[in-house]
């Protein structure tokens, strides 16, 4: 079966935990064709953004090209835009209907930090979005006002996809200066990111998981939601699927010490391997999901656990067969 081909439009991590080289390590697990538009180059490790080289909007739109007469994508995810140049050249491609299935993941800011695009560029791009995933502190820049606790990321997931994305994941991962949690952890019982579905807002929540290796996970989330779009998966499915991705791959790298900063995560599910199965993001904490619709767990029949609430050994870093099997299958257990 030839896969289907998901493009990454972002920058270049060259620690390779975020970026063009989380998503096509996201791509390659999940059992999709990545391929990349590269917009900057960035000196990066688990500590530190050092330098950012922007790529030539011209450029930019000479790889698009590229892809689009011969390699043309199913699903594509945006990343780290850069200037606004850059932006309007992405921008014009996706109103030539160059980017189908578009997630718009509006990086302003590392984990670490450095500052590695701008609102307005960003703003450009939501109206052709599919869905977009701002983390608490991008939807707070583009709206213009804070975005704290459950509620207000609910308020916000609901006012970004008024104005232009179909589908908004507020994302809560952030941690404050400190390093503690702000958006997830024992105050909301869990890590929580609220989906805006055109209609209604789900909080989707899963346990937080205590680590410094956090480097790309909003990253990874919007590469995992592209993959499973590119799969057939309708958006909540694909959603409810990359938050149990991520879960799964920071468990998988919670005690891992690449680096000595915030480290990336495990993509590939090679600690669940290695343990033969044994974790679970259910195994530390409880609900699934819930909110103000009810927990409905990741799909049934296309999500990594199955559809069923308990995922212990069954979502996509939940089995004990080799890495390889991950997401090959669009049917849902990925490795049983
Ligand atoms: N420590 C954690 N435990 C559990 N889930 C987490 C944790 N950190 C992030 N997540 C989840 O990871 C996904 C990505 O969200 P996050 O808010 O971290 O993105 P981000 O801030 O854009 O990431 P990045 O640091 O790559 O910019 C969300 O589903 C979020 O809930
Ligand atoms: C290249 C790049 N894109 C995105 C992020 C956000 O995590 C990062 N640190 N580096």
């Amino acid at each position: 079966m030839t896969p289907p081909v998901v493009l990454t439009v972002a920058g270049s991590d060259s620690g390779a935990g975020a970026g063009i080289q989380a998503d096509l390590k996201v791509f390659a697990a999940l059992g999709v064709y990545g391929t990349s538009v590269i917009t900057a180059v960035t000196a990066q490790n688990t500590h530190q953004v050092r330098a950012v080289f922007p790529v030539a909007a011209a450029m930019v739109t000479e790889q698009l090209t590229a892809l689009a007469g011969d390699l043309p994508p199913v699903a594509v995810k945006t990343g780290m835009l850069g200037d606004a140049a850059v932006a309007a050249a992405v921008a014009a491609a996706a109103r030539a209907g160059l980017l189908p299935n578009l997630v718009v993941d509006p990086v302003l800011v590392s984990t670490s930090g450095a500052r590695l695009g701008v609102v307005d560029a960003i703003e450009r791009l939501l109206p052709y979005a599919l869905v977009a995933t701002p983390n608490r502190a991008e939807a707070a820049a583009i709206l213009g006002r804070p975005v704290a606790g459950p509620d207000e990321m609910a308020e916000a997931a609901r006012q970004l996809g008024t104005g232009g994305p179909r589908y908004v994941v507020v994302t809560g991962g952030d941690v404050d200066d400190s390093g503690l949690a702000t958006g997830g952890g024992e105050a909301f019982g869990g890590a929580v990111d609220a989906l805006w579905t055109g209609t209604e807002v789900r909080l989707l929540r899963r346990p937080w998981v205590p680590t410094r290796n956090t480097h790309g996970t909003g990253c990874s989330f919007s590469a995992a939601i592209a993959a499973r779009l590119a799969l057939g998966d309708q958006v909540p499915d694909a959603v409810a699927f990359a938050k149990e991705y991520v879960t799964r791959a920071l468990l998988g790298a919670r005690t891992w010490s690449l680096g000595s900063g915030h480290g990336p995560l495990d993509h590939f599910g090679w600690s669940d391997a290695a343990a033969g199965g044994s974790s679970s993001p259910g195994a530390t904490d409880s609900p699934s999901e819930s909110g103000p619709t009810g927990g409905s767990g990741p799909p049934s029949g296309s999500g990594p656990s199955g559809g069923s609430d308990s995922p212990s050994g069954s979502g996509p870093l939940g089995g004990s067969g080799p890495p390889s099997g991950f997401g090959s299958s669009s049917t849902g257990r990925l490795l049983s």
